[in-house]
């Protein structure tokens, strides 16, 4: 069994979207060379080897892409091709697919007339970044059912019903270059023992980024512990950050309790929302970021901890330390590695690909087969803010998946509050769009805290929107909100 065979159903989906996208044949080789999949002409020829010898035997050997445009003559990449005399091809784009840095497949595109030849010469490197997204997608897919089998990555999380799944950077989707060029300082930073400081909106995918850091590093089979400073109430988060000593104050543990620095001792701490750490307590933080080591609260002893600290928020630190809410020197000492992460509406051309891959993986789990969305709703999703960010995005197609009755979704299936029928009460309002997004998001959230069925329960409220109790807590005072 070769590693595509686990995924064929999903390998020809995405034969088939790159065949209709570029108007060209695609065929789809495993490891061993054999097609799993192809489009047109290779539809027949599914289940048999590419030649030896062929264009794409030899990118499984070098792992690189490449192309050739007169297979003729291009002694090198198909001279030993036993079928080079019958060879139709008039041009061939050959991308490898790797797994953690192994070659385990390769895609194919092909030209047979002198017109698609034309097309292939002149758009090839344009594409470059499409079948990589590609590659990407399929690498992903096989570490998710690795991640699924191994659970190998000891991830913890202060909230027990939590994610613990690994998590590896081919799960990041996104081709802009900006996410790429995170990704790639990311990977780079993975087995330092410096402090990451992640920036971004909420549901922008700092804490996956963070996860994959940890998961890639050679620390990953010790404990990724995440901390939300946000949730948890100041006079709480002292201890338990730091731990406290048995007796240390009434109504705590005999035998004392270790704080997250402790349990994350060898692994990674993530202090998410970093930015809400009450100034009291952040001389305590930057101590144990300088000298590595722990006091717990009510303690004698100094432990020593060994800890790869990433930290996220969403806040403007700079303005901060200008308003004297948040120290200079730990400021400093957090960022020495600096990763932003764009919003959504910053970087609109990778909504459809996370549109795409949403449907796929709803589709798949609430086995709704292979659905799509009318190129109308693409059109208007891709305009749209996304003031949360790909967790909003990603509730909405879970929404629209649970929805569906067809194999085509519409706009019927959309949740609520992307209706775009208040399009017309709000066309030629000189709000702006800024303000209307807004004005959306605090409905919504009005809604939600009016609504009798969540009772007192903010975390309720929140874990139904998919943010965290933090985010919530922040767009409630942004937006004045109270409870009804
Ligand atoms: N590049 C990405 N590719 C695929 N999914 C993503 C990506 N970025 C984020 N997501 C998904 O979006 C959701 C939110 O991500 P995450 O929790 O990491 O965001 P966050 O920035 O930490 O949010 P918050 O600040 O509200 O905690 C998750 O379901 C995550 O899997």
């Amino acid at each position: 069994m070769t590693e595509f065979s686990r995924i064929e159903e999903f390998i020809q989906s995405y034969a088939d979207n790159i065949s209709k996208v570029l108007g060209l044949d695609v065929t789809i080789l495993d490891e061993q060379g054999i097609r799993v999949s192809g489009t047109g002409y290779y539809q027949d020829l599914i289940g048999l080897p590419a030649p030896e010898g062929s264009f794409f035997r030899m990118i499984l050997q070098t792992g690189q892409p490449g192309m050739i445009f007169d297979m003729k003559k291009n002694e090198s990449e198909c001279g030993n091709c036993k079928f080079l005399q019958q060879c139709r091809e008039l041009a061939t784009i050959g991308f490898p697919v790797h797994k953690r840095e192994k070659t385990v497949g390769v895609i194919g595109i092909i030209g047979f007339s002198p017109e698609q030849k034309e097309k292939m010469l002149h758009h090839s490197e344009k594409w470059m970044p499409f079948l990589q997204h590609t590659s990407s997608l399929i690498e992903h897919k096989l570490l998710e059912l690795d991640a699924e089998r191994e659970k190998s990555c000891n991830i913890q999380e202060e909230m027990p019903q939590a994610s613990v799944h690994p998590v590896y950077f081919a799960q990041l989707i996104g081709a802009e270059t900006g996410l790429r060029d995170v990704i790639a300082k990311a990977k780079k930073v993975t087995n330092s023992i410096s402090t990451v400081l992640i920036r971004g909106e909420s549901g922008t995918g700092k804490e996956l980024l963070a996860k994959a850091i940890h998961c890639e590093s050679a620390r990953s089979r010790q404990p990724f512990v995440a901390v939300n400073c946000a949730a948890i109430p100041e006079t709480l988060l002292e201890s338990e950050l730091f731990g406290y000593e048995g007796g240390a104050f009434t109504g705590s543990r005999r035998e004392g309790k270790p704080g997250k620095f402790e349990l994350a001792h060898k692994g990674t701490i993530f202090l998410d929302e970093v930015g809400d750490i009450p100034l009291s307590l952040q001389p305590k933080l930057l101590r144990v970021l300088q000298e590595k080591t722990v006091d717990r609260v009510g303690g004698v002893k100094t432990l020593g901890v060994d800890v790869r600290v990433i930290a996220a928020t969403h806040r403007d630190l700079e303005s901060m330390v200008r308003e004297g809410t948040f120290r200079e020197d730990l400021y400093y000492r957090l960022n020495v590695i600096p990763l932003r992460l764009k919003p959504l509406r910053e970087r609109t051309e990778d909504i459809a690909l996370y549109l795409q891959h949403f449907l796929y993986r709803y589709g798949t789990l609430l086995q709704k087969g292979k659905l799509e969305l009318e190129a109308q709703l693409v059109q208007r999703l891709r305009a749209y803010e996304w003031p949360g960010n790909i967790r909003q995005l990603e509730n909405a197609v879970e929404y629209m998946v649970n929805m569906a009755e067809g194999q085509v979704i519409g706009n019927e299936e959309l949740p609520e509050y992307l209706l775009f029928e208040d399009e017309s009460s709000t066309a030629g309002s000189d709000l702006g769009l800024e303000k209307l997004v807004a004005e959306y998001e605090r409905s919504i959230l009005q809604r939600y805290l009016n609504a009798g069925n969540y009772g007192q329960d903010k975390a309720a409220i929140a874990n139904e929107l998919r943010i965290s109790l933090s985010t919530l807590y922040r767009k409630m005072e942004k937006y004045g909100l109270e409870k009804g």
